[in-house]
């Protein structure tokens, strides 16, 4: 192991990244907060704002996958689709099968432009994240409880709001397209909830899937509803890793380099039925099709179609080394007056805070493994 590749599974290395992405993501919170009497003036301003805030805070983690661990995600699709890229507003349907998936989509999206605007339906627990989740809150994201008969008139109404997003928000070039990602498993993949979704399967006499749980249908089909004239297509977006790896935020903070492969096709929403029994029957096939491909991807390693790496640009970097370096020197003259001061009682509650960020990041960490899983389709509460 190089000197390189030890430093960064120190504690150390991970204390000064994650205080950089706290303090940031709680100045960028502050600066959210500021936007508000301004929504009521200038709406379109207001949201163009909190998309560039939003950026700077997202594009932290996009910086740490690229260039802190060097993961690049490979790009497998259809060149005539690639130049739509980042130029039409669309939903993304996504398999949700592993811990850094959400992370692999804002590369995705950074390098298409889109990564500011670009917005997920997720479940409320995550509006309550610190720094993230309040972030989210600003940027209008659409947070569901997963109970149907309570989340469908806020669901609706959130969906309609994105309508009349700024059509040329710049996030960090000319961009003048979102995406809005939809896990339709609705949870991630773990046996028992793969189990218990083939049972229902079954029921419904429905094909089995190996590699993805039943997809929900309600979602998929309110959101195309709601957003078709917005939206231009949906991207059948499926994600899978070389070498069986198993990819944790953990890992990609102690430097590891993961091989994410993404199998993206564009389908006009024209396309796609209107009536719900026949959208819902579409979204079972398509599913159907991505397990294929998983199944294909497991035997041969690649997905169909050519492959294309898309340019890295270099903004996430910047934004992330500018962060780093106004807030370490604070960070800094701080420790010297500490230490020059010879206080052990500041000393000790310095070491406290430190320990006290180093728990609350573990747990924020915590949120994104499998492990921890909420029970959504297990028995429990098996609708
Ligand atoms: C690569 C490019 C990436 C681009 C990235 C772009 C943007 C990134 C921006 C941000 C990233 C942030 C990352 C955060 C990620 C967070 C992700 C999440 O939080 S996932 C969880 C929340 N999301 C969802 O739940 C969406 C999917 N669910 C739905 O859409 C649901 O339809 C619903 C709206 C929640 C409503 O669900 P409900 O169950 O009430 O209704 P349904 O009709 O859909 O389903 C009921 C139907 O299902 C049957 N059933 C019962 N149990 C199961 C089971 N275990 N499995 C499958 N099916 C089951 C049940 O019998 C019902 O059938 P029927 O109606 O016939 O009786
Ligand atoms: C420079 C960057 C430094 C990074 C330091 C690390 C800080 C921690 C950052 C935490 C980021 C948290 C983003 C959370 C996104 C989690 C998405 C997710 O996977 O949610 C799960 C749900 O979909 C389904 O939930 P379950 O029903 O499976 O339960």
């Amino acid at each position: 192991m190089g000197l390189v590749q030890w430093l960064k599974g120190q504690l150390l290395c991970h204390l000064v990244i994650c205080y950089g992405f706290f303090v940031s993501g709680l100045l960028i919170n502050l600066l959210q907060i500021c936007t508000l009497p301004l929504w009521p003036i200038n709406k379109q301003l207001a949201r163009r704002i909190n998309c560039k805030l939003g950026y700077s805070l997202t594009s932290q983690s996009v910086a740490l996958l690229e260039w802190w661990s060097g993961t690049e995600v490979t790009l497998y699709t259809d060149p005539e689709n690639y130049r739509l890229y980042g130029k039409e507003n669309a939903i993304v349907v996504l398999n949700h099968n592993f811990e850094i998936d959400f992370l692999c989509g804002w590369t995705f999206c950074d390098r298409f432009g889109v990564l500011g605007a670009s917005k997920c339906l997720a479940k409320k627990e995550l509006s309550y994240l610190p720094v993230i989740g309040w972030m989210w809150y600003f940027l209008e994201m659409v947070f569901i409880k997963r109970k149907w008969e309570e989340d469908k008139r806020n669901f609706v109404q959130s969906l309609q709001n994105l309508r009349d997003y700024p059509e040329n928000f710049w996030v960090s070039h000319q961009s003048t397209s979102q995406l809005f990602l939809l896990h339709c498993e609705g949870t991630r993949f773990t046996e028992e909830k793969h189990r218990v979704s083939m049972e229902v399967a079954e029921k419904k006499s429905l094909p089995k899937l190996k590699h993805h749980l039943l997809p929900r249908t309600k979602g998929f089909w309110v959101a195309v509803q709601n957003l078709r004239g917005t939206v231009a297509a949906v991207y059948c977006c499926t994600l899978n890793f070389r070498n069986n790896e198993t990819p944790t935020l953990l890992g990609v903070l102690n430097g590891e380099k993961y091989h994410p492969d993404l199998y993206v096709r564009r389908i006009p929403l024209e396309s796609i039925p209107e009536d719900e029994a026949e959208c819902s029957a579409w979204l079972h096939k398509l599913y159907q099709e991505k397990d294929k491909f998983q199944e294909d991807y497991s035997q041969t390693g690649c997905f169909p179609g050519p492959k294309v790496t898309p340019p890295c640009r270099p903004w996430a970097l910047i934004n992330w080394l500018g962060w780093t370096c106004l807030l370490l020197y604070p960070l800094c003259l701080l420790l010297v007056q500490l230490v020059n001061s010879g206080s052990i009682l500041s000393i000790l509650a310095t070491v406290a805070f430190c320990a006290a960020v180093s728990v609350g990041v573990r747990w924020m960490i915590g949120q994104t493994e499998i492990k921890r899983s909420s029970s959504y389709g297990v028995p429990l509460n098996n609708k």
